[in-house]
C-alpha cells in the first residue's frame, strides 16, 4: 500500500470517528482531512489529533485524498458524490459506510462514478452517536461488508480490502443487492421492532408508569437500540424501505401464527417457537463483533483483597494500557477468588499479561 496516505472523510461521528482513529493508531503518517456539519465535532477531532486539516466546506483540498470515507446519514453521502465528481482524482477511491447500499450505488452510477466507488458498511456500531463516543477499537473483528462496482479496478478493491483488514476489521465483498436484503433482516427490522415495541410499552404503561419503573434485562436488551439516532434512523428506512417491507410482512405473519397458538392455547407450538429460535441463536458465531462481543480478559490471582484492584491498575496504567472493565470472580473454576481484567483489544491483553509477570502475578486462562 502506498505510503503515507491521504484520507478525508465527511461526516466525522460514532464511525467515522472511528474509522479515523484507527487509521490514525495505525497508520500515524497518513493525512486525515475532513468536513463534517458541526463545529464541536471539528474542535475535538484537532484537539485530539484524529485529523489534520478541518475543511468548512468540500473543496480543492479533497482532490489530494486517495480514499474518501462518506460518513454521514445515508442520503447525505449520496448528496456529496456531485460535488466530490469534479474535485477527485483519477487514482482516488470513493467509499462510504453507510447501512444502506442500493440508493448509493444508483447515485454513483447516474453520476458515472462506478470506476471509482467501493461500498462499505462495517457490522459494528451502537445507539450512540458522535465523535466522543467513537473508539479505535469499533471495528476490531467486526465483518465489514465491502461491495465494489463492476467497474471499478480489480488492484483497488484488493487494497482497500487490505486497508479494511489492516484496522482488524473483517472484509467481506457482497453484491450491494445481498447486501441490502440481508441488512434489511438483520439489523433494519430488528430496529423498527424495537422502537414499535418500546412505543407500545410507553402508550400500554400504568399511571404510575409501573412498566417503565421495573423493565428488566429482557426488555432492556431487546430494545436497546430503539435509543438510535432518529435522523439515522430515518434515512436508512427510506432508502431501503422493499426489502424491510418484505421481511416486516413476514415478520407479521409469524406474529399472527403466533396469536392463533395463544388464542387455541397451543402450548406445544410456542414451545416450538422458543426451542428453534434457542436453536438458531445459540448457534451463532462470536468471532464477530456483530451479535456478541470477542472478549480480551485475563484472570490473575488477588494479591490482597483490599488494595489488590488499585495496586494492579497502577502498574497498568505505567504503561498506558486502559482497562474496560475489572472485577472479583468467585466461581468453581477457580479455588479462591480471582481477578477478572478485560481489555479493549488483544495487543493490551497481551502488554498486560508480560507487564503483570514482570511483578509475578499468577496469571490463569490467557
Ligand atoms: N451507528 C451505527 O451503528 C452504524 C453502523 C454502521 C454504519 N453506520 C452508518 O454510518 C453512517 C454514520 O452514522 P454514525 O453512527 O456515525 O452517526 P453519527 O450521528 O454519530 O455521525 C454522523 C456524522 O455525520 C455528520 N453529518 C450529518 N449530516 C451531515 C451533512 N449533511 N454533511 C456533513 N456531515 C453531516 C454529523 O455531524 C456527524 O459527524 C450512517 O450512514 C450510518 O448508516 C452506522
Ligand atoms: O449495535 C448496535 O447498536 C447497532 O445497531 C449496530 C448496527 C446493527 O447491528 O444493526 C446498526 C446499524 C448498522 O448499519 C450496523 C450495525
Amino acid at each position: 500500500m502506498k505510503q503515507p496516505l491521504t484520507i478525508g472523510f465527511i461526516g466525522l461521528g460514532l464511525i467515522g470517528g472511528s474509522i479515523a482513529k484507527a487509521i490514525r493508531y495505525y497508520y500515524p503518517d497518513t493525512r486525515i482531512i475532513a468536513h463534517t456539519r458541526s463545529q464541536a465535532t471539528i474542535d475535538y477531532a484537532l484537539n485530539e489529533q484524529i485529523i489534520d486539516i478541518a475543511c468548512d466546506q468540500v473543496d480543492a483540498r479533497f482532490s489530494e485524498c486517495d480514499y474518501i470515507f462518506l460518513c454521514a446519514p445515508v442520503e447525505a453521502n449520496a448528496s456529496y458524490l456531485e460535488i466530490l465528481k469534479p474535485l477527485i482524482q483519477p487514482g482516488c477511491i470513493l467509499t462510504d459506510v453507510g447501512s444502506t447500499k442500493t440508493d448509493i450505488h444508483t447515485h454513483v452510477a447516474d453520476l458515472g462514478l462506478e470506476g471509482q466507488f467501493i461500498g462499505g458498511h462495517p457490522m459494528a456500531g451502537s445507539e450512540k452517536t458522535g465523535i466522543a463516543n467513537a473508539k479505535r477499537h469499533l471495528l476490531e473483528n467486526a465483518y465489514y461488508i465491502v461491495t465494489p462496482t463492476s467497474k471499478v479496478p480489480k488492484e483497488s478493491v484488493e487494497a482497500y480490502v487490505e486497508l479494511v483488514r489492516s484496522l482488524k476489521a473483517l472484509p467481506l465483498v457482497l453484491d450491494y443487492h445481498e447486501h441490502d436484503f440481508v441488512t434489511g433482516a438483520i439489523s433494519h427490522l430488528p430496529h423498527l421492532i424495537a422502537a414499535a415495541l418500546v412505543n407500545l410499552v410507553h402508550n400500554e404503561d400504568t399511571p404510575s408508569e409501573t412498566m417503565r419503573m421495573v423493565a428488566a434485562g429482557g426488555f432492556k436488551d431487546i430494545t436497546r437500540i430503539a435509543s438510535s439516532s432518529p435522523e439515522m434512523w430515518e434515512q436508512i428506512c427510506m432508502t431501503n424501505s422493499e426489502n424491510i417491507l418484505k421481511v416486516l410482512n413476514d415478520y407479521i405473519r409469524n406474529l399472527e401464527d403466533i396469536r392463533v397458538a395463544l388464542e387455541q392455547k397451543n402450548g406445544s407450538a410456542i414451545h416450538t417457537l422458543f426451542r428453534e429460535s434457542r436453536d438458531y441463536r445459540n448457534s451463532f458465531s462470536d468471532l464477530s463483533a456483530g451479535p456478541i462481543k470477542k472478549s480480551h480478559r485475563l484472570y490473575c490471582d488477588l494479591v490482597d483483597e483490599a488494595g489488590g484492584i488499585a495496586i494492579l491498575s497502577t502498574i497498568l496504567a505505567s504503561r498506558g494500557i486502559t482497562i474496560k472493565n475489572i472485577g472479583i470472580v468467585h466461581n468453581r473454576e477457580f479455588e479462591d477468588a480471582v481477578l477478572m481484567v478485560e481489555f479493549y483489544d488483544a495487543d493490551s491483553k497481551v502488554c498486560a499479561v508480560e507487564e503483570l509477570r514482570r511483578y509475578r502475578y499468577t496469571i490463569y486462562e490467557v
